[in-house]
């Protein structure tokens, strides 16, 4: 077949089945207006066609039973119009763009070639017999992005299918109109890629689905793993497979698994909003996300100010220059398993002795004594959980809260507070005591019935609180107790004089009812296995992205929480920013789980190679990463004399990118205070700048001034790191502050350092930047 020829066959295809789209748009259109129609007659009419009739008992329950009826044919109707509209929107994206590839398959042992098309939704024809177009979730399309033309199979339900790809073929499909197409070998198609990557970045994270990469294909529609961990270098595509997996986990178990039944953990709030038109854009409703800060304030936030891990950060950056390592050596330790291990031997020790309790009081009178309450306690058989014990002692305390509760029937704050009700209460009162005829007020007449019953409801009221916190065990005093952990030695694994530091130090902040972010896990793992975790078996899986910044700690903690869950967990050894993060105990780097499987991404595509090439001469294992083959201009380093010039530089940097038309520059600072600072300086000039700091939760376009950490799993057009000096960057997590704020930009890179440029900078072979020392404003360089 001539090559004019497949062109025109292809090309009149995409037109058939945009236009046999657009009539099944048409006809769901009509069909929803009817729909409409009838539902606002239906509610028009509503009350005509139920009779009502509350007479008798009889007539009253017909009556109720014909409102059913009439609300349930409404409520039927208002669905099917809400999944007419899904369907709708679904058939409005593939009118545009019905299919983006095609694979040719001849399976084994048949003779005729089967077409396979490939878009992203399904499409049946007028008969429903063939499939005009194939969703790229289903069985068959998974050979697509696993195989080139040749030998090829894939699982089909119940077997495996082998047979022989015959062709391969891409498509750019704009507006329901063929404009381009490859024919193609394994890589998805270079030349699509190298356009898709070469677009401008823009304020939403877009689908990958038309060019997932074999590597990504198998995080993708990986099934067998209960935990699968990806660590995959910056800008490999975790996000994006992330995204694409959980559109594939809902398409693959629709039946059983439900968009509310997954979380995605995301790093800071503004990345929410990133990603957030992924999965509408695959025709999936969107999952939940958090921040796991979010999760931990939500816990603890009503007794505790919970430092948040961007504070955490800018704390571990000031530490290095008050030589400070107090609070280094803190944040190491409370985040590995060891301390896991020291919190439950003090757990262990608890049930001997230890637990601290709380006076129980009522209206300021003490109504049981904590010693009371430590005695009844420990005097339980020391083989029952803490928890069962705590069980028996909440009933034991319900049981003689009802006598003191008789007893305060007499008291003469009751009849005082009685006074000052209203009629209304005393009617209310009267008309349940009449239904409900309590017995214990039997031998009494009816006046001093109603009276005694008026006290009993309102005292009822009054200790329903009290009640509320015996059930929820809030007599143990966890802050104390586990303050106690701080006043006892350490362990073998540490030095006492370091664990005394770190004790003194974690006293001093919890007193005072702070939270460091170290602490704020550990505290609320010790508190729920004291006295119970809220299990949510509801959620069947969580995605961790940026999982390289979650300590041993949380990730236990999280499989705690959520015990029927599978986990997929992403991200990247060398953009671990936290303290904690940078050692051996990386959570990538570790086996934590049975079932975990593990896939590695070496290849970037968000940066062009240039961009790659620069930022990895500085990583310690950057040899191995690839990038992919998307050419750029070099990146610039200028070094300059003071920050005057350096300002200076940033607005020609600045003005530079703009004229070139990239619309989203970010400039990136180590810290907040330095983004801020630089915020105010740029904005009377750049009116359109904008401070992204951790209450950002939507994205501008413009330039936004942003510190590093807040910048992680985003993208931009163009980068500045601005002050990447000598001074600034000189430990192992400053470099990867670096790496991250490096492997931030897509096209263009300028990094700006004052005096002296970082030596990390200095290890980049010069080859792989342009390099300016600049004394003075007037441009001579
Ligand atoms: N197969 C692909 N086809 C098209 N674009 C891709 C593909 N894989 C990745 N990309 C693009 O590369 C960029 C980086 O992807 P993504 O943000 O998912 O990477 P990441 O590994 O999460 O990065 P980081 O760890 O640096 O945050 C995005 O613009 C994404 O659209």
């Amino acid at each position: 077949m001539s090559e004019n020829k497949d062109w025109q066959q292809e090309f009149d295809r995409v037109k058939y089945v945009s236009q046999f789209v657009n009539q099944k748009i048409q006809r769901i259109k009509k069909y929803m207006t009817t729909l409409k129609e009838r539902v606002i007659d239906i509610r028009k009419d509503f009350w005509d066609d139920v009779t009502v009739n509350l007479s008798e008992l009889d007539d009253a329950i017909e009556t109720q039973a014909s409102l059913k009826q009439q609300a349930e044919f409404l409520s039927e109707r208002e669905r099917s119009h809400g999944q007419l509209g899904q369907q709708l929107s679904k058939l409005l994206d593939l009118k545009e763009k019905p299919y983006f590839g095609r694979i040719d398959f001849i399976e084994q042992g048949d003779r005729q070639t089967e077409e396979i098309y490939i878009g992203t939704a399904s499409l049946m024809d007028e008969q429903e017999e063939e499939f005009l177009v194939y969703d790229w979730r289903a069985p068959i399309s998974s050979m697509y992005y696993d195989y080139a033309p040749g030998p090829a199979a894939y699982e089909a339900v119940t077997e495996k299918v082998d047979g022989e790809i015959t062709l391969k073929r891409q498509y750019v499909i704009k507006q329901g109109q063929l404009t381009g197409m490859f024919d193609t070998g394994l890589t998805i198609g270079d030349h699509l890629l190298q356009s898709v990557l070469g677009e401008s970045s823009d304020t939403k994270m877009k689908s990958i689905v038309a060019t997932i990469q074999r590597e990504q294909n198998k995080i993708i529609r990986n099934e067998k793993s209960r935990i699968l961990v990806v660590q995959g270098v910056a800008g490999s595509g975790k996000t994006s497979a992330a995204l694409q997996r959980v559109a594939y986990l809902l398409y693959r178990y629709r039946e059983e698994l439900k968009a509310d039944q997954m979380i995605l953990f995301s790093p800071n709030p503004l990345f929410n909003s990133y990603v957030a038109s992924v999965l509408p854009e695959l025709g999936e409703e969107n999952i939940k996300q958090m921040t796991f800060y979010h999760y931990v304030d939500q816990q603890l936030g009503n007794r505790f100010t919970v430092e948040s891990p961007f504070e955490q950060l800018e704390a571990t950056l000031k530490q290095r220059e008050q030589h400070d390592q107090v609070r280094l050596q803190a944040m190491h330790y409370k985040s590995s398993e060891a301390y896991q291990h020291h919190v439950d031997a003090f757990l262990e020790q608890l049930k001997a002795q230890g637990l601290v309790f709380r006076n129980i009081r009522f209206r300021n009178q003490l109504l049981f004594n904590k010693d009371t309450l430590n005695h009844f306690f420990y005097q339980l058989p020391s083989n029952m959980s803490i928890q069962n014990r705590l069980v028996k002692m909440t009933e034991w305390l319900l049981t003689n809260l009802k006598e003191k509760e008789r007893g305060f029937l007499k008291a003469e704050w009751l009849e005082d507070e009685l006074e000052l009700l209203d009629k209304a209460d005393f009617q209310e009162a009267y008309y349940e005591m009449q239904s409900e005829q309590e017995e214990q007020f039997e031998s009494y007449n009816d006046s001093e019935k109603e009276a005694l019953y008026l006290k009993a409801k309102w005292l009822r009221k009054q200790l329903k609180p009290l009640r509320q916190k015996i059930t929820q065990f809030k007599y143990v005093d966890t802050m104390k107790t586990y303050l106690q952990l701080f006043e006892q030695e350490g362990t073998a694994e540490m030095k006492d004089e370091e664990w005394q530091h770190i004790a003194r130090f974690t006293k001093q902040h919890i007193t005072q009812r702070y939270l460091t972010w170290e602490d704020a896990t550990p505290f609320l793992y010790f508190e729920r296995m004291l006295i119970g975790f809220d299990e949510n078996r509801m959620i069947k899986h969580i995605i961790l992205d940026e999982a390289q910044d979650y300590s041993t700690f949380q990730l236990k903690y999280l499989a705690r929480i959520y015990p029927s869950c599978r986990m997929t967990l992403l991200g990247d050894v060398n953009q671990a920013i936290y303290y904690h993060a940078l050692s051996e105990q990386n959570v990538l780097q570790h086996h934590h789980y049975d079932e975990q499987s593990f896939i590695t991404l070496w290849r970037s595509y968000r940066s062009t190679k240039q961009i790659i090439e620069f930022s990895k001469a500085f990583m310690p294992n950057g040899s191995k990463i690839e990038a992919f083959n998307r050419s750029g201009s070099l990146p610039v380093v200028l070094e300059v004399e003071n920050k005057t010039i350096a300002e200076h530089k940033l607005y020609e940097a600045i003005d530079g990118y703009t004229n070139k038309g990239f619309n989203n520059i970010a400039v990136i600072t180590k810290t907040l205070k330095e983004a801020e600072e630089l915020a105010n300086l740029i904005k009377p000039t750049y009116p359109e700048s904008h401070l992204v700091n951790i209450e950002s939760h939507t994205f501008n376009p413009g330039v936004q001034i942003i510190p590093t950490y807040l910048a992680k799993g985003i993208e931009f057009d163009a980068v500045i790191v601005y002050n990447a000096s000598a001074t600034h960057y000189q430990d192992e997590l400053e470099r990867n502050l670096l790496y991250t704020g490096c492997t931030r930009a897509m096209h263009a890179l300028t990094v700006i350092a004052i005096e002296e440029v970082s030596a990390y900078i200095k290890e980049v072979p010069t080859q792989f930047y342009h390099y300016y020392k600049v004394h003075q404003i007037s441009g001579k360089q």
